[in-house]
Formats: C-alpha cells, structure tokens, sequence
C-alpha cells in the first residue's frame, strides 16, 4: 500500500519508541476505581517522575472530572517533564462536521498537545454499532484527525477491535488505519480491544500490517487471555514502535498490559532504553505508590514489582542462592527496586536458613548444628500449624534461643483467666485477669474489652505498663486468625498472626492453638519479647 500523508503539525515526529500511559483512562475503567481529579493530577506526577512518555488523562467532553482535569493541568496543577499530555475521545459523528462536533471540540479545548482518537476498524462493529458504512467509516476518521492535526495537535489512532477486524475483512480495518495515517496521525494503534488474541498471532498480524502498509504502528493489548504483557512484547518485537500499557494492569475487565512488567521486559531484557537512565529502579515505589492512589492492595505476586517477586520458599533454591543470588532470580531485584528475600516454612533447608539469619541479623556462622535444630524445629511447627514465612520476628526469637540460648523474658506468667459475660440484655462483655511478675514484683490487673483478646491485650497492659517504659508505643497493627481444617486424630487449630508497630517499625509474630485466646496469647507475647530485644 502507497500512501500520501499529511505531515503532522507543530511537534516533532523524532522519537523512537513511545512508552505511552492509560491508566487515567483505561486504567480507571476498571470495576472498583474511581480517581478523584487530586488522584489523577497525582497518579499523573508519578507517571511524569518514572519518566513514560505519554499520559492519556482521559476522555474531556464526556466525564466532567476530566474534563477538570485538563483545565486544571493547563492552569499549571501539573507540570510535566519528561510526558507529553494526552487527551483521548472520538472521532466525530456520522454526517458531522469535525470542527463543529461537541466531543471533538472537548478534546481541543482540553489544551492537551497530544490527541488519541479511538475508532471503530473492524466492518462489524462499523456497519452494527457506529450503523455507517465503511466510506463514512473513514471519512469520520480522516476528517477529525486532519481537524486536530490543523489545529496544531498530535494525533494517534486507536483502532478499536483491530485484530478481529483484519481476521474478518482485512480490507476495511486497513482502510480505517489508511484514512487516520494518510490525514496525519502520527501512529495509527492496533487494538486488542476484546483481549481474545494470543501472541504468536499478534506478531503475525503485526508484522503484515506493517510490511503492507509502512505506517508507524502502536499496540494496545487488554488482558482477556491473560496474555496481555506477552501480546505488547510481543507486538514490539514484530515491529510496534508504540506500547500503551497501564499502571498494574488496571483496565476495563480482565485489564491491560501491565505498564511495570511492561517497561521491565522491555528494559531488562530487551535493552530499550524506554524510560530515562536509572528510572526502572523506581518501578517497584511508583507501582505500589500508584496502587495506594487507586485503593487497591497491591498484588504481591506481581511480576518485577510485587514483595513475592524475588521471595525464595523451596530449600533447593535458597542453596544455590547462597552461592550467587542470580542463580535463582532472573534478574538483580535492586535494578527495579525490589528485594529478594528468603522465606523459611517447611520447606527450607539449611541454607534458607543461614541466609534468613542474615537478613535478621542473626550469626549463623560456624553453627551447623544450630542451623539444622532450628530447620527441624520450624518442619516440625508447621506440620502441626505455625506458618514463619509471614512471621519474621517469631522466628528470630526460636533462631536466636537456638544460638544464644533463651532470653530473658520482659515478664513471666502466673496465671491468666478470660471470661465471657453475655447479659440479659444481649450485651457482650469480656472481662481478662492476669497474674504476671515483672521487674521483680507479682502484679495482678483485671479489664475488660470488646472481645477476650482485647479484654487480656488491655489487662496485660496495665500490669506491665508501670514497669516497661516502652509498652504503651507498641499498638496493633493487624490480626488475622485462621482456623485450620483438623487432621485425622487431631482437633482443629486456630492459627492467628499479629502485625505490632511501634512507629517506627512493625513486625509479625505468630501463635497457634486449639484456642483462640490462646494462639493470640502465643502471639502477643512473642511480640512483646521481639520489642524487649530490641530495647
Ligand atoms: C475501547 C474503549 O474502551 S474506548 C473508551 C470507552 N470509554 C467510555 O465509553 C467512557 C466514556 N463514555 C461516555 O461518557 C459516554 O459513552 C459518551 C459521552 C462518550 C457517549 O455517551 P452517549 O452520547 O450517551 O452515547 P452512548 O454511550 O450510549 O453510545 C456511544 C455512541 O458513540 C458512538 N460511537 C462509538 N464509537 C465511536 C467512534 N469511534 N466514533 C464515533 N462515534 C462512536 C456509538 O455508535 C453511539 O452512538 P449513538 O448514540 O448514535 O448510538
Ligand atoms: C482503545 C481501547 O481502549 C481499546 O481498544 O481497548
């Protein structure tokens, strides 16, 4: 195909590969986000910090808070250094004219330099759901984007269902790219709208549709086959030269191409200098920092980024990651910002062992018997129900009984007694008394609270209060019980884990028993041992 084109105007065309941002419009399509303009103006800064080349801010004209986002990022609320700000919409209506169509105006209006029109370029969804033929079909194409290119803004083409277009009628999905490219959009996008395709058959296509017309080409993969970030690697290595991908994989359904797996694929194993010098170490911060934005717990098994990402549970690998770390991560964690850690459950070895020990701090050198007490030690809890890969500061306790001997603890027990009153009136009272020596007295204090738990935390804490200056800076942070299913020959057992912070610091420890009360006991007290340590 030979085609004549309308060069764009006012920017220039000289960059090579563009890392191009959706998360503030596809991204906020997902079920679940919904950004205020505060949130997008800071997902926006972040994006601009990591150093992505294009922010699509989102579709002005047809969400009012857009629509304030780009009036607010024009009067100065967002000062880009590295991306260029994008506003998406669509093109004109069936027998408009471009320069007098609401929506196209919006998207003039919103200041943005950069303009992505999406449209239809599959003869389906032309003739059933835009009800046009394809002559009109390109005509709303051509006109909007030589409106916009005129006006002085650089235009990208979305086509929308690209790929199950050019399956279906190659010929009317390359006249829709023709109509865009030829009136001047700078990349004309091919879109995995559906998210059905799979990558040998994206690099295909792609590779066709570039051989077929020369257009420079983009992609935009949604997750439907969870093949997304394969789909948009993919479509770059067959010669797409323009990845829109979105933070986390946020999108509409399923998602879109993770921007952070993205960007590390592209970086670290294709060698594309696609961010600027350094940036990808930041990865890993602006991912979670973006994730805090949208409400979302961040996904700890993400790729590149996610906490399990470089964490080693099987003994094997921990053993050849002792003698070099690459030996087991595919690549350095540091380079994206992220840690490798070690998980000690029951399936470590010595050598998770003596690498944890490192990580806490705990010398493990020249104590081989040591190592191999303790791996027994931490089979034998788990098979009846302790869990220390989410419990780092239990475990340096029973490391550090192992290798220093026992502690001296920051009290010791009596006795405690928890009881539950549940009134006439339906209320429900917990009431705890606990018998504690501490610094060399026998204390006895009594309290209540909403539930055992919290009824023998608060009694604990006024015996011990008096003498232990550094009680009351430790709060709880988080508890989660777990009652595990019981085994042939044994009762269940309620397994909970306490997150403790004093401020500074939070740290996990674990109890487990056949009562709750006294799992979280367990629990609470190797918490209070792992502060005391470090006092
Ligand atoms: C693949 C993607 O994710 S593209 C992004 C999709 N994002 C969104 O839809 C979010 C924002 N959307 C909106 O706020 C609204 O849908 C609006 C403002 C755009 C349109 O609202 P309405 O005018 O009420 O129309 P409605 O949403 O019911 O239907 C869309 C209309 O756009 C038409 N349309 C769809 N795609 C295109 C296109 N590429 N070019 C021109 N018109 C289009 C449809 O044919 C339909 O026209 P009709 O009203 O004559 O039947
Ligand atoms: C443009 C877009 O979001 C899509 O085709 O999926």
């Amino acid at each position: 195909m030979t085609v004549t084109r309308t060069e764009p105007a006012g920017l220039p065309l000289g960059d090579d590969f563009h890392l191009y941002d959706t998360t503030l419009r596809d991204g906020a399509q997902r079920e679940g986000i919904s950004y205020s303009v505060a949130d997008k103006l800071a997902v926006a800064r972040l994006l601009d910090e990591l150093g992505v080349g294009f922010i699509e801010g989102g579709w002005p004209g047809a969400l009012p808070k857009d629509t304030e986002f780009f009036a607010r990022a024009a009067e100065g609320e967002l000062i880009l250094k590295h991306a260029a700000l994008v506003a998406f919409g669509s093109t004109r209506k069936a027998g408009a004219k471009a320069s007098e169509d609401a929506q196209v105006r919006a998207l003039l209006d919103s200041r943005a330099p950069v303009v992505t029109l999406v449209a239809k370029s599959d003869r389906r969804h032309i003739e059933r759901a835009l009800r046009v033929d394809v002559d009109e079909a390109c005509a709303m194409v051509a006109d909007t984007v030589s409106f916009l290119v005129g006006e002085g803004r650089r235009v990208f083409l979305d086509a929308e269902h690209f790929f199950d277009g050019y399956a279906f009628d190659p010929d009317t999905s390359l006249r829709v790219l023709e109509a865009g490219y030829t009136a001047g959009a700078d990349v004309v996008v091919l879109c995995d709208t559906n998210g059905g395709q799979l990558p040998l058959g994206i690099a295909d296509t792609v590779r066709e549709v570039a051989a077929r017309t020369g257009f420079r080409l983009g992609i935009h993969c949604q997750d439907d086959t969870s093949c997304a970030v394969a789909n948009s690697i993919a479509a770059v290595q067959a010669g797409a030269t323009h990845v829109q991908c979105t933070a986390n994989g946020y999108g509409e359904r399923a998602g879109n191409a993770d921007l952070f797996a993205v960007t590390g694929n592209l970086v670290t194993k294709l060698g594309m200098d696609v961010l600027p010098t350094g940036a990808e170490a930041e990865l890993t911060r602006v991912s979670h920092a973006l994730a805090e934005i949208a409400n979302i717990a961040p996904d700890t098994h993400q790729a590149y980024v996610g906490s399990s990402a470089f964490a080693h549970k099987a003994g094997l690998h921990a053993s050849a990651i002792k003698v070099d770390p690459l030996l087991y991560n595919h690549i350095d964690p540091s380079s994206v910002g992220n840690d490798m850690r070690v998980l000690v459950t029951e399936m470590a070895g010595r050598a998770s062992l003596e690498l944890k020990g490192r990580e806490l701090g705990v010398d493990l050198a020249g104590r081989p018997d040591a190592v191999t007490s303790v791996v027994a030690k931490v089979k034998e809890l788990e098979a009846e129900g302790w869990s220390f890969e989410a419990a780092d500061a239990s475990l340096e306790l029973l490391l550090r009984k192992e290798v220093d001997g026992p502690a001296e603890p920051p009290f010791t027990l009596e006795s405690y007694r928890v009881v539950l009153d549940h009134r006439g009136d339906g209320e429900v009272i917990s009431e705890a008394t606990v018998k504690v020596h501490v610094a060399g007295e026998r204390v006895i204090a009594t309290a209540e609270g909403n539930g055992p738990v919290h009824a023998l935390d608060a009694a604990l804490r006024k015996a011990l209060s008096p003498s232990l200056s550094w009680l009351d800076s430790v709060e709880l942070a988080d508890y989660k019980v777990r009652i595990l299913p019981s085994h042939p020959g044994s009762d269940a057992v309620t397994r909970v884990l306490l997150k403790s912070s004093d401020g500074d610091q939070e740290w996990t420890t674990v109890g487990v028993h056949g009562s709750i009360v006294e799992a979280s006991w367990l629990a609470l007290c190797d918490a209070l041992a792992h502060k005391s340590s470090r006092c």
